[in-house]
């Protein structure tokens, strides 16, 4: 590739199932006068994070039904990545939102080599502060990925203590002792801490790209780049779903469903609303929808042992369609939209 051609800044985010890469990304995309092009790449086979993102994107590419990182080649990214590094498209920066599957080693080294003109601008983690110990550091040593991350976003810090937060941070810097991170309540990061990244040209100690890519080959001989993969069920609903009903499945998921998401429309009997659901880990939030849904609305579970037929089967009977909802599951409902805000 010639010198003069203008390679756009790439800048990955990564982060376990539900720590809040979305709501950062949704941040990010907020910000007044930056261009950015978006990839979203989702473990289900419906690509629920790109109906979940929401503000100014000025392009948006996506890559549903598996892990980024685990892409045979760099070809379905550099797709991605050709459609928006067209000049005319004068993006700032390009973000690829990584399924929280997604090992942050293997997809820096997917960006690296890619034959696209862009350039890696930084490897962006979030953490989900209240489920870290019991998902990415669940004992021995501090977990790897933060080796090759340039700014570790300590995310859900309204929910925990400051010693976890201590405990976090100091675990964190046994892989990384030099790593900045930030603390956010609902992912609300610096918009310019990610972005002054992306904006040099070689950007000088942010990205080491060789001690990064040593760092990846390392891992990869150690565990063969074999992270688990998870098991997903995804259910398109055919119209308004019960509140009650849906509740009750969220309030207790399939076995083995870590992670829910999706949109749903919830009708009053008056007006109808298209809602945004989540399941992380044992918590649940329910809020009105930035865009309304394509369709009646849809809902996926995700877990490395989840159990998919019985899945299948709850979450097709919780999105059955209902002409009018019951009063008392829409009571509840308004009740948890409340405690979700
Ligand atoms: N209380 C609280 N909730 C948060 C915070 N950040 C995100 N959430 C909620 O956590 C849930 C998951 O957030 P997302 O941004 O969708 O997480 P994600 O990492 O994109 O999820 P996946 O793509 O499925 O891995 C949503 O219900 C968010 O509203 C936070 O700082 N505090």
């Amino acid at each position: 590739m010639s010198a003069a051609v203008r390679r756009v800044p790439v800048i990955a985010l990564t982060g376990h199932l539900g720590a809040g890469k979305t709501t950062v990304l949704n941040r990010l995309l907020r910000t007044p006068g930056a261009r950015l092009g978006v990839v979203v790449n989702d473990f289900g086979s419906i690509n629920v994070d790109a109906g979940l993102v929401s503000g100014q994107i000025d392009q948006v590419g996506s890559i549903a039904g598996g892990c980024v990182c685990c892409l045979e080649d760099v070809g379905e990214l550099d797709a991605a990545f050709d459609k928006l590094a067209r000049p005319e498209l004068r993006l700032d920066a390009i973000v690829v939102e990584a399924s929280g599957f997604a090992e942050p080693g293997p997809l820096a080294r997917l960006i690296h080599y890619s034959e696209a003109a862009v350039r890696p601008a930084g490897l962006v983690d979030v953490v989900d502060a209240v489920e870290h110990f019991e998902t990415v550091d669940t004992g021995g040593h501090p977990a790897v990925r933060f080796a090759v991350a340039t700014l570790v976003v300590l995310n859900k810090c309204d929910l925990v203590s400051s010693e976890r937060l201590e405990r976090i941070e100091q675990r964190i810097r046994e892989v990384n002792p030099s790593v900045q991170i930030v603390r956010t309540s609902h992912g609300a990061v610096d918009p310019a801490l990610l972005l002054d990244v992306a904006s040099h040209e070689d950007p000088p100690d942010q990205l080491p790209i060789g001690a990064l890519l040593r760092q990846v080959a390392e891992e990869a001989s150690e565990h063969g780049h074999e992270h688990r993969h998870a098991r997903s069920v995804s259910v398109s609903a055919d119209g308004p779903t019960d509140p009650g009903a849906l509740l009750d499945l969220l309030d207790d998921p399939p076995a083995g469903a870590y992670r829910m998401k999706g949109v749903v429309r919830i009708s009053s009997g008056r007006a109808m609303r298209a809602y945004a659901v989540h399941v992380v880990g044992g918590r649940v939030d329910v809020l009105p929808a930035a865009h309304p849904t394509d369709g009646a609305g849809h809902l996926v579970a995700i877990g490395l042992d989840l159990d998919e037929s019985e899945a299948l089967q709850r979450i097709t009977a919780a999105l059955a369609p209902v002409e009018r909802p019951d009063l008392e599951g829409l009571k509840r409902w308004r009740r948890r939209e409340r405690l979700s805000r």
